[in-house]
C-alpha cells in the first residue's frame, strides 16, 4: 500500500482540467505540491494555463508555499502517465454517471496500490460509480466548490464499498492542503451544500419562467439580502436571531404555520428553450458589459474581501509540501 501520510504528500494528479481540475490545479500549485494534469481535450493545456495565470493574483494575494510556482504545473499525455507517480489523483471530468464510471476505474488501474482518487462530483453517490473499480476502497468523494481555489470547503464522503480508511485519510488530505473540510458518514445525493443551493436555484428557475422576478431581481435578492448573512452565519442560526430573544423557539413558534403554506416549488421546472435563452440572455444584461475574465477576477476579489472582512483568511502555507 503506498498510501503516504497526508501530510506528506507532495504530488497531486489532477484528472480533466477544465473549471474545476484547473482551479484544483491552482490550489495544489498555490499550496507547494507538483501537480500533473490529464485532460483529453486538444485545447486543454492552454486553458488550463490561462485558468491558472488568472487565478494566481488571488493566491498570491492569499500567500503562496514556499517554493509555490506555476512551472511545477505538468500536463502529461496519456492519463497512466498522470497517474503513475501520484500520491492523491483528484477527477474532475463531466458529470456523466457512465464516464465517471467508466474513468475511475481506469484511475484506480493506473494509480499506484493504495493511493486515494477523489472524485469532484457534485452530486453523484461514490456507491453508484465505483461498481467497475478493482479496488473500489480507495475512491471517495471530495466535492469543491468553484473556484476550488478560494472556497475552502470540500465535502467528503464514501460509497459502500469504500474503506473508511480512505475517507479518514482524504479528510487529512484537504486540510493538510488547506481545505475546511465536512465529513459525512452517510452518502446523499447532491451532500449538503448542494441540496440546499438547488432548493433554491429550482425556485429561481421558476420565477424567470413564469416571469415572477428576473435574472438581475434573484441575483441582488441576495446579494442585498441573506447572502450578506450568510457569508459567516448559516441559516440555522441566522433564523434563530428571527426569533429575536426567544431565539429559534420562538422563531418555529411563531413562523412554523407558515411553512405549510406553498412558498416553495419543489419539482424542477421543464428546462425549454424559452427558459434556456431568459437564464442565458438575463445573465449577459446582469453582466452589464463585464466579460468572463472580469466577472472572474471581480468574484475573486469579492471572496478574498469577505474572507478577510470576517476573519477567515487562510493560513498561508509555511512549508512547500515538495
Ligand atoms: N462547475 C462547477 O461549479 C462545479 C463542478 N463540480 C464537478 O466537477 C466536475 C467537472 O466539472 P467542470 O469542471 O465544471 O466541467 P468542465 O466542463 O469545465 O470541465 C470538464 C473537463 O473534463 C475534460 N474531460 C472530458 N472527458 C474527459 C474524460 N473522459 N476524462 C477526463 N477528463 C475529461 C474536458 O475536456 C474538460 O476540460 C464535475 O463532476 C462537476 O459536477 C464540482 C463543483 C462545482
Ligand atoms: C453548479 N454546481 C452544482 C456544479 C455547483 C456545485 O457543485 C458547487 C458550487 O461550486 O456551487
Amino acid at each position: 500500500m503506498a498510501r503516504p501520510d497526508p501530510a506528506d504528500v507532495a504530488r497531486v494528479t489532477c484528472v480533466g482540467a477544465g473549471v474545476i481540475g484547473g482551479g484544483w490545479a491552482a490550489h495544489f500549485l498555490a499550496r507547494g505540491y507538483d501537480v500533473t494534469v490529464w485532460d483529453p481535450a486538444p485545447d486543454a493545456e492552454p486553458r488550463l494555463r490561462r485558468l491558472v495565470e488568472a487565478a494566481w493574483p488571488a493566491l498570491t494575494q492569499l500567500g503562496l508555499a514556499p517554493g509555490a510556482d506555476p512551472a511545477r504545473l505538468k500536463v502529461a499525455p496519456t492519463l497512466e502517465e498522470a497517474c503513475a507517480e501520484a500520491e492523491f489523483v483528484q477527477e474532475s471530468a463531466p458529470e456523466k454517471l457512465e464516464l465517471k464510471r467508466d474513468l475511475l476505474a481506469r484511475l484506480d488501474a493506473a494509480t499506484p496500490p493504495g493511493v486515494v482518487v477523489a472524485s469532484s462530483t457534485s452530486g453523484y453517490p461514490m456507491t453508484d460509480m465505483q461498481t467497475t473499480a478493482a479496488d473500489p476502497g480507495r475512491l471517495v468523494v471530495g466535492h469543491p466548490f468553484n473556484p476550488p481555489y478560494l472556497i475552502p470547503l470540500v465535502e467528503v464522503v464514501g460509497g459502500e464499498r469504500t474503506d473508511p480508511e480512505a475517507v479518514a485519510w482524504a479528510a487529512r488530505f484537504y486540510e493538510a492542503a488547506g481545505k475546511s473540510v465536512l465529513t459525512m458518514d452517510r452518502e446523499l445525493p447532491g451532500f449538503v451544500a448542494n441540496r440546499l443551493q438547488e432548493a433554491l436555484w429550482r425556485e429561481a428557475l421558476h420565477m424567470v419562467a413564469n416571469g415572477e422576478a428576473t435574472v438581475r431581481d434573484i441575483d441582488a435578492s441576495i446579494t442585498e439580502g441573506p447572502g450578506l448573512r450568510w457569508a459567516f452565519m448559516g441559516p440555522c442560526l441566522t433564523f434563530a436571531l428571527a426569533g429575536g430573544e426567544g431565539g429559534m423557539a420562538h422563531m418555529l413558534d411563531h413562523f412554523g404555520e407558515s411553512l405549510k403554506s406553498p412558498w416553495t416549488r419543489l419539482e424542477a421546472p421543464e428546462l425549454d428553450r424559452k427558459l434556456y435563452d431568459g437564464m442565458v440572455d438575463g445573465c449577459a444584461e446582469a453582466a452589464a458589459g463585464r466579460s468572463h475574465a472580469d466577472l472572474v477576477a471581480e468574484r475573486d476579489q469579492g471572496v478574498i474581501d469577505v474572507l478577510r472582512a470576517t476573519g477567515r483568511l487562510p493560513e498561508p502555507p509555511r512549508r512547500s509540501a515538495g
